[in-house]
Parts: C-alpha cells; sequence; structure tokens
C-alpha cells in the first residue's frame, strides 16, 4: 500500500512518524512497566495538522452510557434538537449510572465506520485511520508492544469535553478480537491538572498507580486488560481533550485501504 499526501488544510503533509524514536528502549520500558509514553510521536507539521483537523473539522458525535447502561450515540443535530427536559433526564441517567460503577459521556468521530460507510468522504480523519493500519505504524506498534502478531489498529477520534469522562474499566473485550495493547495519541495543548481529563491507571479499586496528564503529540501505548480511566473534565475547564485512541488487535482487517 502506498502511503498518499496528507491534506487536511491544502498543504502537502505527508502521515509519517517521527524517524528519530528509539524504539529498543521504549520496547524495553514496556516490556518492563506494561506502559510506555512516548512524546514527538509525529514530525511537527503533522502533529500540527492533526490538531487542526480536531479542533476545527471533525463533525463531533456524543456516545454515553444511559441510565440502563446501554450506549448510546447522537449526531450534532440529533444532541441539538434534543427538549431541554429530556436532555436534563438524561443527563441524571448518567450520573445515576456513573455514581454505580461503568459510565461514560464523551464526544467522538467513528473514523472506521465513516470510511467504510463513505461518509464524510476525504475526511482527513480517513487517512489517519488508514495510516494506523499501514505497515509503518503498525511495525512500530509491534516493536514497541513486543507482540509481532497483532495485525490491526481499532480505533476512533475522541473529544472530552468539559463534563465528559470514562469511569474505571480494563478495555477487555472478549477473545474475539484479542486486544494486547491500548494506545492514546494526545492532541491537547497547554492543558492544567485541574482541569481533570487524566488517563488514571489503578491498582484495582483503591490505588491509583499512575495519572497522565493530557498532553500534545505524545502517545501512551499499555498492556490491556489494566484498569483505568479518564477523570472527568471539569466545567471550568479551557480547552477541550482531544486524542486519537484505539487499540491493537488480532481483529478481521477491514480498514479500507
Ligand atoms: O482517552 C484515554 O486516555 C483513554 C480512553 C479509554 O480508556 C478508552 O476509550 O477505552
Ligand atoms: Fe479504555
Amino acid at each position: 500500500m502506498t502511503q498518499q499526501a496528507w491534506k487536511p488544510d491544502g498543504g502537502g503533509n505527508v502521515l509519517r512518524l517521527n524517524p528519530a524514536l528509539d524504539r529498543k528502549a521504549l520496547a524495553e520500558a514496556f516490556a518492563r512497566d506494561g506502559f510506555v509514553q512516548i512524546e514527538n510521536l509525529f514530525p511537527d507539521d503533522v502533529a500540527n495538522a492533526m490538531e487542526a483537523v480536531l479542533a476545527n473539522r471533525t463533525p463531533w458525535r456524543t456516545i454515553f452510557t444511559d441510565n440502563n447502561g446501554q450506549v448510546r450515540k447522537y449526531r450534532p443535530h440529533e444532541m441539538a434538537a434534543l427538549p431541554v427536559q429530556q436532555s436534563q433526564q438524561l443527563q441524571q441517567g448518567i450520573f445515576r449510572k456513573a455514581r454505580e460503577g461503568f459510565a461514560f459521556l464523551y464526544h467522538y468521530y467513528p473514523m472506521i465506520e465513516t470510511l467504510q460507510t463513505g461518509e464524510d468522504a476525504g475526511h482527513p480523519l480517513h487517512q489517519m485511520v488508514q495510516f494506523l493500519n499501514m505497515s509503518e505504524w503498525l511495525d512500530f506498534g509491534r516493536e514497541i508492544i513486543g507482540c509481532d502478531t497483532v495485525n490491526r489498529s481499532d480505533a476512533q477520534a475522541t473529544l472530552y469535553a468539559p463534563g465528559d469522562f470514562l469511569t474505571r474499566h480494563d478495555d477487555s473485550y472478549g477473545d474475539v478480537v484479542d486486544r494486547r495493547a491500548a494506545f492514546v495519541i494526545g492532541f491537547t495543548r497547554e492543558w492544567k491538572s485541574d482541569w481533570g481529563g487524566q488517563l488514571v491507571f489503578y491498582d484495582g479499586d483503591a490505588v491509583i498507580e499512575r495519572a497522565f496528564q493530557p498532553r500534545f503529540n505524545v502517545v501512551t501505548f499499555f498492556k490491556v486488560p489494566r484498569w483505568h480511566a479518564v477523570t472527568y473534565v471539569a466545567p471550568f475547564a479551557g480547552a477541550g481533550r482531544y486524542s486519537i485512541t484505539g487499540w491493537l488487535d488480532h481483529g478481521r482487517v477491514d480498514v479500507p485501504g
């Protein structure tokens, strides 16, 4: 598969990784700790273009668990059309579920699904998800996580806006796709720790092992299953938390090339 020029803003950015990453050292860190954080993942021009796409050109949808734990998805116009009373009821249901256990509310863009259906044809995130399924990324991921059999990136773009969260879970997803590692590629600049939105690792329910601040052009790989969460983004947060998140797994490769 040849790599196409990536032109989110009429420029000629070609999606590619920073060639200077010390893969061997990063793989050693992952093998030792079960996670690794990698700065400067993409060259600056790619990271900047990606940030512009996420901040300005992505038709974010809303996804959440309702009071029965059912996943609900809304497109922007559907969210906007909800009567105030109904949206307040939904909000209360989300809170009730989150109080008890697993629940979430965030914004997302399903890159694979829209690529398959032809929706938003030509959107730059489609090239991103194709890149995440090309050998440059898959070879890199296989080397970092020390698993040479993973054959797919399942991925989506996410925005955690003020009020968004994802409670504690472990990313296990049955045996069908056999996820080996999660990745979170951050495109968030100048975040303050008080704004929440940290990726947190837990030991059981009680001990916080580690918390990662949203950052720009930094990827976090972690071995799954592992208990983790995205903490509530404060109502006073001054920015959105933008990421490309996904898993390296053994799924059927169904991303059109
Ligand atoms: O955005 C993150 O930091 C993690 C997201 C996550 O855990 C998930 O989508 O399963
Ligand atoms: Fe997760």
